[in-house]
């Protein structure tokens, strides 16, 4: 629930809500100039009313947006509501063959505002129940409007539309996902990076809020990377960087949030852990890594870590404050004489 990548996607589910009640505002301008033209100057009474009831609806569902409510199933019921409008244009037959072209928007707008899934269902069964619908009436009534050739192409463009709008959707997501991956996690390790630990960390923070469950917090530094770098070369750094997240890893839960925070200084977020089981855990990395000496660059070395800790208080949800006691102790352990942990200070 916590995953990086699935807070960006919220964010980005939030910024399509936000585009779809522009969308919708867009909606009841046109839809309201439509019902004015085609009660005035064309006539058309039936596609006067169905335009006004789809500018009232699409108001609604706006206001509802706009409110910050049913932000799942507004959408959805819009993209209906549109289905259902072109529709009873498509298949009344009355403003001629031409009008069933129009029925081909619903796909790319099912995609945009339900994403892919969702979208691809709306799309394919509005795709069978306007086809459906519109042989049985070719079929039953030979004078219907209709062709069976204009039928063919509007079912075609329908189906076009589908497969582009599908195939957009898709590399959409795929390239949002990839973006938020790249942009949340360190490139040398895997890990998250600052940004993707602040996000991890907020969603912990809110969910250790609820449950009222602890939660500790790690600062971590390895020891003398500048010597190492200048003795045996940066590339040698790059591999103890490395082998300290690869040993911490083996160490800690699914649910802990791991970051390298920039250069050799660690982050590890500990949900449901007091002080005393943060305090253990700290001094299990600091051991394991001692005893998991690294081979580089033709000879072994033993790397060793300062550790600072933190508690939150009940119902914090604010990194600084946290990060800035744990700091204080890992600045301690540093003076300290450094390969220890502090966890009071
Ligand atoms: N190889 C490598 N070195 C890095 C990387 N990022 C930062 N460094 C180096 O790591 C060193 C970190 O220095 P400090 O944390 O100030 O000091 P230290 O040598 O680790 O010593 P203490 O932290 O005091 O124990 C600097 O020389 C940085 O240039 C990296 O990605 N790879």
């Amino acid at each position: 629930m916590c995953d990086q990548i699935v807070l960006v996607s919220a964010d980005s589910e939030a910024r399509r809500v936000r585009l779809t009640l522009r969308a919708s505002l867009l909606g009841v301008a046109l839809s309201a100039f439509f019902t004015w033209f085609d009660f005035w100057v064309t006539g058309y009474l039936f596609h006067a009313v169905a335009e006004g009831s789809f500018c009232v609806l699409l108001s609604w569902l706006a206001w509802g947006l706009y409110r910050g409510h049913g932000q799942r199933i507004l959408p959805l019921l819009g993209v209906v509501l549109a289905g259902v409008l072109l529709a009873v244009l498509s298949i009344t037959g009355e403003a001629g063959d031409g009008v069933l072209i129009w029925a081909a928007l619903l796909p790319p707008l099912a995609f945009f505002v339900l994403g892919l899934w969702l979208g691809l269902a709306v799309s394919l069964g509005f795709c069978v129940v306007l086809v459906s619908i519109l042989w049985l009436r070719i079929a039953l009534d030979p004078g219907f409007g209709l062709n069976w050739l204009a039928m063919v192409n509007g079912g075609g463009a329908l189906l076009a539309s589908t497969v582009i709008s599908l195939l957009y959707e898709h590399s959409r997501a795929h390239t949002a996902r990839r973006l938020a991956h790249v942009a949340n996690t360190d490139p040398l390790t895997g890990v998250a990076n600052r940004r993707g630990f602040l996000a991890g960390f907020a969603c912990r923070m809110t969910l250790a809020q609820r449950s009222r469950t602890p939660v500790s917090l790690l600062l971590f530094d390895l020891d003398r990377l500048k010597q190492l770098n200048d003795e045996l070369g940066h590339a040698a750094g790059d591999a103890a960087i490395r082998h300290v997240v690869r040993v911490i890893q083996g160490l800690v839960r699914r649910q802990d949030l791991l970051a390298r925070l920039g250069g050799d200084e660690f982050a590890l977020l500990l949900p449901d852990t007091d002080l005393d089981g943060a305090a253990t855990l700290a001094h299990k990395l600091r051991e394991t890594l001692a005893r998991a000496p690294l081979e580089m660059a033709g000879c072994t070395r033993a790397l060793t870590l300062s550790i600072g800790l933190a508690q939150a208080e009940p119902g914090e949800t604010d990194y600084d404050r946290l990060a800035s006691v744990a700091d204080r102790c890992l600045y301690r352990a540093k003076e300290g004489g450094r390969n220890c942990v502090v966890d009071r200070c």
